[in-house]
Order: structure tokens, then C-alpha cells, then sequence
């Protein structure tokens, strides 16, 4: 990777945040943000983004308010800009959530390198497009990296930082700096992967759920109960690297490995994805439709931002606010 002009302050400078794009990410990015003590200023094209977006911060602060605000955290530090220039022109970090579109991604990306301060670190929270494929067309491409959260960015602590192949190296450590200083959990790759390293593991496993409903072998609540009875209460603290070493007893991942190995290579999985139809679909839609009985959307978030303030709670994670 080149080497780089340095960017306009430290990242535990940074005051003033742009958010391009306000959806469920652009959003929880902004509220994660506004919590920790930062200006942010946000654009969306659509017609109704400022009313969703302050609807979903509002929604997210008394969450927020249980993890802790950094002092002077306000929601109405957030600003909508009219234009995607105006959102940018005061920038010290821009964060990009809009939608996971290829060709979007690379004309906005080189749209928002042109607009915004030279050697401002611009990031894209891309699911699974490595930058390489997204820089094509920047003309200042090597302050451009990935900065991938989950959903919700208020509250799980991950990011996975990674640049592409014009990106500067100093971009990079920049930016995994700043999201540290910002509150997150970073992860800073090396090189690219698809998918990154969560949703590639993540990817895996939600295959193997569709196969599962597509061939009539599992509901979308069984689904759902095999992790949350499960696994999933373990990996909230220990990955399933550790958690399989345990597997092994006091002989460990050596054990493990000996005794369940061969088992690897049985036909547990399906591994190439199953055709997307509209059966499937429907399954999914209909599944989470009665997993979801009557609770609304509304309900279901502030239901899983409980569980997650509980689980980080209960694992010693929810420390004092930085900033
Ligand atoms: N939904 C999720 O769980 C996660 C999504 N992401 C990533 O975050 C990004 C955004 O996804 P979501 O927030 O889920 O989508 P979304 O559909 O909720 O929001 C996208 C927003 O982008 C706006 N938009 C449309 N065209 C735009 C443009 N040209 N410039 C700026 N904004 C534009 C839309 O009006 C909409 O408000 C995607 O890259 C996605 O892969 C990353 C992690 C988790
Ligand atoms: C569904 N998703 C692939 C967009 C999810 C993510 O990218 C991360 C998350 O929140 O799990």
C-alpha cells in the first residue's frame, strides 16, 4: 500500500462526524456517534430520511442512556444537511451507509473523495465489498476504507477495518485509531477478504439455515432456538475457536481435533448456497412473521437492544464512556 498525506487532525481530535446515508446503519452509526460526544451531520436522498433518522436515534437513546453518554452527547447535536457536499464540507470523518450496491458504492464513494477535505478518512460500512472493488472510480482513493459494524452500531461493540489495494496504509491505522477512541471494538485486517471475517463465518451458517427451510428440515423458529439456546450463549463471551477447546476436555483443542475431526469432512453441511426463490423467501418472510407474533418492529428492537445491554452487562463489557 502507498503512503500517504496525513489526515487534517488525530483521530482524538475529531469533532464533527458526516454520516452519508441514514438507514438502519447510516442511522445507528449516527446515534452511536451523537452518544459519544460527536457533532454529526447527515444526507440521505430520500424524501423522508430526517424523519426516520430522528425517529430511530430517539428510539435508540434511552439505550444509549443505560451504556453511557459521553458529557455534552445531545441528540440535537445531529444536523441534516441538504446536500451530500454540505454534510461533508466540515467533516474530520465520514462514514458511508448507503445501500449495499455495487455501482452506487464506487460513484458515491468518488463523489464524497471529491467533496470532503483533503486527507479526511472516508469509511464504508459495506457488508461484504472489498474496497478494491468499490475505489475504482476515487480519484483521491487512498483515504477510502472499510469500517464494517453490526447492526445495531450503538451497541455491538465490533468494526472491521480493511483497506483495498489504493488505499494508504496510514488511512487504515487512522481510522482503526479513531473507532477505538469512538467507543468500538476493532478488528484491523491485513487484506481483503469477502464478507470480512464475521459475515464470512456469519455466511456460513445462514446458508445452512436456508437450505434448512428450503428443504422443509427445520422451521425458522427451531432455527432461531438452536442458536439462542445454544451456541449462541456461549460465543457472547467466548468465540467458537475456545468454546471448542473446550470440546476437548482437559485434552483441548488436541483432543478435539483427534476425536471429531474425521467428522469434518461428513456431509453436515451444504456449503454452496441454495437457490434464493420465491418459496424460500415467502418460508423466511412467513417464518419471521411467527416468530415475531405481535410484537412490532418497534417492540423487537428495543427487545434485542435490552438483551444486548443485559449480555454486556453480564460480561463485564459495558465500561465507562471514553468520551
Ligand atoms: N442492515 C444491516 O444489518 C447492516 C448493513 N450494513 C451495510 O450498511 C449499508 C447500509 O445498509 P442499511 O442501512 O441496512 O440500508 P438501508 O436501506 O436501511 O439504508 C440505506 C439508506 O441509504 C439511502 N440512500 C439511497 N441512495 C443513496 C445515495 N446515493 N447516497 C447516500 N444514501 C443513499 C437510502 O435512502 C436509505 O436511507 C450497506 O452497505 C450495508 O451492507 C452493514 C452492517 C449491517
Ligand atoms: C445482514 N448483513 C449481512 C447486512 C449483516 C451484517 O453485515 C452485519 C451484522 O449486523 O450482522
Amino acid at each position: 500500500m502507498p503512503e500517504t498525506t496525513p489526515a487534517p487532525c488525530a483521530p482524538e481530535d475529531v469533532r464533527r462526524i458526516a454520516c452519508i446515508g441514514a438507514g438502519v446503519i447510516g442511522g445507528g452509526w449516527a446515534a452511536h456517534f451523537l452518544a459519544r460526544g460527536y457533532d454529526v451531520t447527515a444526507w440521505d436522498p430520500a424524501a423522508d430520511a430526517e424523519e426516520k433518522l430522528r425517529r430511530l436515534v430517539a428510539a435508540a437513546w434511552p439505550a444509549l442512556e443505560q451504556t453511557g453518554l459521553a458529557d455534552g452527547a445531545a441528540q440535537d447535536r445531529l444536523t441534516v444537511a441538504p446536500t451530500l457536499a454540505e454534510a461533508v464540507a466540515d467533516a474530520d470523518f465520514v462514514q458511508e451507509s448507503a445501500p449495499e450496491k455495487l455501482e452506487l458504492k464506487r460513484s458515491l464513494l468518488a463523489e464524497l473523495a471529491a467533496a470532503t477535505r483533503p486527507g479526511v478518512v472516508i469509511a464504508s460500512s459495506t457488508s461484504g465489498y472489498p474496497m478494491t472493488d468499490m475505489q475504482t472510480a476515487a480519484e483521491d482513493a487512498g483515504r477510502l476504507v472499510v469500517g464494517h459494524p453490526f447492526n445495531p452500531p450503538y451497541l455491538i461493540p465490533l468494526v472491521e477495518v480493511v483497506g483495498g489495494e489504493k488505499t494508504d496504509r496510514e488511512a487504515v491505522t487512522w481510522a482503526s485509531r479513531f473507532y477505538d477512541v469512538a467507543g468500538k471494538s476493532v478488528i484491523t485486517m491485513d487484506r481483503e477478504l469477502p464478507g470480512f471475517i464475521a459475515n464470512r463465518l456469519q455466511e456460513a451458517l445462514w446458508r445452512e439455515a436456508l437450505h434448512m427451510v428450503a428443504n422443509g428440515e427445520a422451521s425458522v423458529e427451531d432455527i432461531d432456538a438452536s442458536i439462542t439456546e445454544g451456541p449462541g450463549l456461549r460465543w457472547a463471551f467466548m468465540g467458537p475457536c475456545l468454546t471448542f477447546a473446550l470440546a476437548g476436555g482437559e485434552g483441548g483443542m488436541a483432543h478435539m481435533l483427534d476425536h471429531f475431526g474425521p467428522s469434518l469432512k461428513s456431509p453436515w453441511t451444504r456449503l454452496a448456497a441454495p437457490e434464493l426463490d420465491r418459496e424460500l423467501r415467502d418460508a423466511m418472510v412467513d417464518g419471521c412473521a411467527d416468530a415475531a407474533g405481535d410484537r412490532t418492529y418497534a417492540d423487537l428492537v428495543a427487545e434485542r437492544d435490552q438483551g444486548v445491554i443485559a449480555v454486556l452487562r453480564a460480561t463485564g463489557r459495558l465500561g465507562s464512556v471514553r468520551r
